[in-house]
């Protein structure tokens, strides 16, 4: 129950809000380290974002890119080989038709025009090798980056307490996997195009002055304006690009949600309102793709038009300096060459600054998520020893969900649970009874009063070593992709097969044994009943051999027989005696099979005793709620309410597990098999 209502009740939480939730549950925000703003200069200067996050988020991008030093330096010499040679062209082929444009041409080192082309087309193929050379390297690193960026992504989210991510699930997958794409291609892919950039334009400047100042000169007044552009332009574009990221997130959280309940988007003929949701969250993405379509399409013309009038006046002016004979018509066309060349790299250096925006942006969210410090810390506390045992206590518990503060789930709730005890708690929907054993698995913790286990708050043990320790039954099992087998040994990877088959056997699981390929079937093929996959869980949770079982038992019915064999199943563990229980439970059955019953009302226990006792006590509200559980029962197989016979054979029936769970029992002597 408590993953679906919880994500029903929190679907429509707003991806903007993340930072804001951040800081909320983030316990150890450390201090923010100072602006390093000399060392990052003028590209922190212009960002919104803040320039301390923005320079901290750059710094760490940096830092990714060292593991891969060797290849990424390798591919920086090989991008100054090939750029080399692609700068030399515009001289070469001015100073080539300066040749052929004189009367006695003189071919330089006294080679032939033959050996000349020679020469340049190993030139040629040289810069070609560097550049493949390059791009491999480049892209390589590039993925292993992302790789790693990946997995400590990944790790940091399990890290996290599950409020966290179930609140943000669409926003975590897409920081998985758009987000680590972009931060890596903006340390390799960019970074290489960026340097790219940056020796086009400085070589070819540089190549310019030394050809001719005056029309040198002449082109920079267009150059001013045209940064200034850009610079609007990489912020423009970096608010553009994180909103339409907000977008997909929501859009693929919005697809993921309806696709994995599709069973009741079906059974509610409720597809043409999901394709209405997701057409609107489309649309939404598509039109924040039409505006940064434009801000480009307006960018890139009107750069390519600077561009082509600064050739022209180029043309212009330089014709009339070769007339008057201060150039040759060979550096006149270098010029020209050049100028296209200085113009596409400071093109690429725009994209390069838009595209370290969108990198930034990107590493933000990333890195945002890495350093963020789960509620429930994972790495902290004494290790638990998996032998000790001890009695479970609530002690004076007041609890809170963090989304919904100053309403009181639990109020004063204290409950002591000793070594091998079982406690089933019963109460209405909404009183408490899943937040109890959410609190006991340390998916969260109390506002007030602790919980204790033999005698230590479990907030002072390392909350791995604690959760060993406690084996779960939820309501509505989860199982994984794989073979039966694996999902047994779900948290358990080293069980042995006997291990796996004991504790299916246990957890009477024969209808695996009835199974083609028994414990290798693969559970994706499967499809298995309510009550199969409640003893799969139970085998799933005996196998860790928990000091404390919690079970969850599901609301809706199982039929009688899959109800007898979970049952039972639950009863060889009672009987072990070693394992202390606490179940939800809702089943008659299973209410009786527990040693002591406690009502649980409003977050406040109300009664508490045996199934005897509170059955037998005329004004005790048990009584009530089993009334209306019956009354459920039967008006779920069938429209009479409950007649006295069939009230009689569930009396009968409690009176058998209560005469089954006296220590002198012979049933009790009866090992499990
Ligand atoms: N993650 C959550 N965030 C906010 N409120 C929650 C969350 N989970 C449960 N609640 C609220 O806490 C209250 C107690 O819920 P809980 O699931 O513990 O009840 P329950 O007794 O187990 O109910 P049921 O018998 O229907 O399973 C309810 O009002 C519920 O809406």
């Amino acid at each position: 129950m408590f993953p679906t209502s919880y994500v029903q009740r929190t679907r429509s939480f707003p991806k903007a809000s993340f930072s804001f939730r951040t800081r909320r549950y983030s316990t150890q925000s450390g201090p923010r380290k100072p602006p390093d703003t000399e060392r990052l200069g003028i590209l922190t200067r212009f960002l919104p974002s803040g320039p301390s996050v923005m320079a901290s988020s750059f710094r760490k991008i940096i830092a990714l890119a060292k593991p891969e030093r060797k290849p990424l330096t390798t591919a920086i010499g090989l991008l100054l080989v090939s750029s080399a040679v692609t700068m030399s062209i515009p001289f070469t082929i001015g100073k080539l038709i300066d040749f052929f444009s004189t009367v006695n041409p003189q071919i330089p080192l006294g080679l032939s025009i033959w050996q000349a082309s020679g020469v340049l087309l190993f030139l040629f193929s040289a810069g070609a090798a560097a550049n493949a050379g390059r791009t491999y390297l480049m892209r390589l690193s590039g993925q292993r980056i992302v790789a790693r960026l990946r997995e400590q992504t990944y790790s940091a989210a399990l890290r996290q307490e599950v409020e966290f991510v179930e609140r943000g699930e669409g926003d975590v997958l897409s920081r998985l996997s758009v987000d680590t794409t972009i931060v890596g291609e903006s340390v390799t892919q960019n970074l290489s195009d960026g340097l790219r950039a940056i020796v086009m334009s400085s070589v070819g400047l540089g190549a310019m002055f030394y050809l001719s100042p005056t029309l040198t000169t002449l082109m920079l007044c267009v150059v001013p304006p045209v940064s200034f552009g850009v610079v609007f332009y990489g912020r423009y574009l970096k608010r553009l690009s994180n909103r339409t990221q907000e977008a997909m997130g929501e859009m693929s959280k919005h697809a993921t949600e309806s696709l994995s309940a599709l069973r009741t988007v079906q059974a509610y003929n409720a597809q043409p309102q999901e394709e209405q949701k997701f057409h609107e969250r489309v649309t939404n993405v598509l039109n924040l793709a039409k505006k940064e379509a434009i801000a480009s399409g307006i960018f890139f013309g009107s750069t390519g038009w600077s561009g082509n009038v600064t050739i022209l006046a180029l043309l212009g002016y330089g014709g009339s300096l070769v007339s008057q004979g201060q150039i040759t018509v060979g550096d006149l066309t270098s010029l020209l060459l050049y100028t296209v060349y200085v113009g596409s790299g400071l093109q690429m250096l725009t994209s390069f600054f838009s595209s370290i925006m969108r990198g930034i942006g990107a590493g933000n969210r990333v890195f945002e998520l890495l350093g963020r410090e789960p509620a429930i810390p994972t790495d902290h506390g004494e290790v638990l020893d998996p032998h000790r045992r001890g009695p479970v206590r609530f002690e004076r518990v007041g609890f809170e969900y963090p989304s919904r503060r100053g309403v009181e789930i639990l109020k004063e709730f204290s409950l002591e649970i000793g070594v091998g005890e079982s406690v089933a708690i019963v109460g209405t929907s909404g009183s408490g009874k899943s937040s109890i054993q959410s609190l006991l698995l340390r998916y969260y913790d109390p506002v007030r009063g602790k919980v204790t286990f033999d005698g230590q708050d479990i907030r002072e043990l390392r909350v791995d070593s604690w959760r060993n320790a406690i084996g779960i039954v939820p309501q509505d099992p989860v199982l994984f992709t794989g073979t039966i087998a694996s999902n047994i040994a779900f948290g358990n990877p080293i069980a042995t097969r006997e291990q796996i088959e004991d504790a299916a056997r246990e957890a009477n699981c024969e209808f695996v044994w009835g199974m083609p390929k028994g414990f290798d079937t693969e559970i994706g093929r499967l499809s298995l009943s309510g009550g199969q996959r409640q003893r799969l869980a139970i085998a799933r949770a005996l196998l860790k051999k928990p000091a404390i079982l919690a079970l969850d038992e599901a609301t809706s019915a199982l039929d009688a027989n899959s109800e007898n064999r979970v049952n039972d199943a639950v009863d060889k563990i009672l009987r072990k005696r070693q394992t202390t229980c606490l179940f939800v439970a809702h089943r008659l059955s299973t209410i009786a099979r527990a040693e002591r019953i406690v009502v649980l009302e409003d977050g406040r226990i109300t009664e508490s005793g045996t199934y005897r006792q509170l059955v037998n006590d005329p004004s005790s509200r048990f009584r009530t709620l089993m009334a209306e559980q019956l009354h459920a029962a039967s008006t779920q197989h069938s429209i009479t309410p409950p007649s006295t016979a069939q009230k009689e054979v569930a009396q009968e029936e409690v009176e058998e597990i209560e005469e089954a769970r006296k220590p002198d029992s012979p049933t009790n002597s009866t090992s499990p098999q």
